[in-house]
């Protein structure tokens, strides 16, 4: 791109297996200590019946999750119901709180991305929502063949997601044949990171090589744009990129605020069932075993 500057990658960081939930496991690749304004977990997960994510709550922040394999049947506390299936994504917004079960809904393995994005000091308490995308309705773009790229949030060539980000994010599923390359704007007051699926390639200003199961952190540095190429494979991995908040967290759990004293508030509302959580009380899913 004339005039403008590559992005190069940082770091690379191993995303091993680990259990998660009820008998599930998740190569974890952004979490715990390891965060990246405005991302607060990015987890590759795995799941078979019976194993799954039974009841639980969140507040504050966003889920994304999107199918890769199998179905995921997904319930609320006030009567939300569905199933995503391969290829489809739900953007779920917590806000002031959501209570649900996430199982598998395939006897083959599920496997899938889930992304908790932040919400703004402003948006952590609005009313939840979702936006559930079909994977025949996620933009495509084909740039030139052997190059395509799903857009679940964000621009890419030209073409735009459907998805209403309140925190501005990047979600993109690439595929590069062996022997491409490809250019991806990435605004340069963005975090960023790569998440390698399969094969392997080489990334950034730098050629960083990233290979399968690993994380990619981009540089904060001028750049404007991320170069990719597909060298000696075939290559598949997903793009993640946010506008930082640069807001206090304080987190506990699935519960994520600006301060202590709003965490403390949120753990006293789901046991009393009080200020978005009511119908907690007693609600229990059909889907968890
Ligand atoms: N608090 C807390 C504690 C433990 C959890 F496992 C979860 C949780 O639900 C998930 C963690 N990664 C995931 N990937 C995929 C899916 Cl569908 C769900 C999750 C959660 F929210
Ligand atoms: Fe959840």
């Amino acid at each position: 791109m004339a005039g403008t500057l590559s992005r190069n990658i940082a770091r690379s960081f191993f995303a091993k297996s680990q259990p998660e939930g009820a008998g599930a496991t998740v190569r974890r690749c952004i979490g715990g200590s390891r965060t990246l304004d405005p991302f607060l977990m990015c987890d590759i997960f795995e799941v078979v019946p019976p194993a799954g994510f039974p009841d639980h709550p969140h507040r504050g922040f966003e889920t994304v999750s999107y199918l890769l394999e199998g179905a995921i049947a997904h319930e609320d506390f006030v009567g939300n119901v569905g199933l995503i299936g391969p290829g489809d994504v739900q953007w779920m917004t917590a806000g002031r709180g959501v209570v649900h079960a996430e199982m598998p809904a395939s006897k083959t393995p599920c496997r899938g991305i889930q992304l908790w994005i932040n919400l703004a000091r402003e948006f952590k308490m609005i009313e939840p929502s979702y936006q559930d995308l079909k994977d025949s309705e996620i933009p495509r773009a084909k740039p030139e063949p052997g190059i395509e790229v799903k857009i679940i949030a964000g621009e890419s060539f030209g073409v735009k997601s459907t998805v209403f980000t309140r925190t501005p994010t990047m979600f993109m599923d690439f595929k590069l044949e062996k022997g491409k390359r490809v250019e991806q704007k990435i605004p340069k007051d963005y975090s960023g990171f790569i998440y390698v699926l399969s094969g392997n390639g080489y990334f950034g200003g730098n050629q960083f090589k990233g290979e399968e199961h690993h994380a990619l952190f981009l540089e904060n540095d001028n750049g404007d744009y991320l170069p990719i190429e597909a060298k000696d494979t075939d290559l598949r991995f997903m793009l993640f990129a946010g506008k930082p908040l640069k807001e206090p967290v304080v987190n506990y759990g699935p519960f994520v605020m600006n301060s202590e004293e709003e965490i403390f508030q949120t753990m006293s509302d789901y046991e009393k069932a009080t200020n978005g959580f009511e119908k907690a009380k007693k609600w229990r899913s059909s889907i968890s075993n």
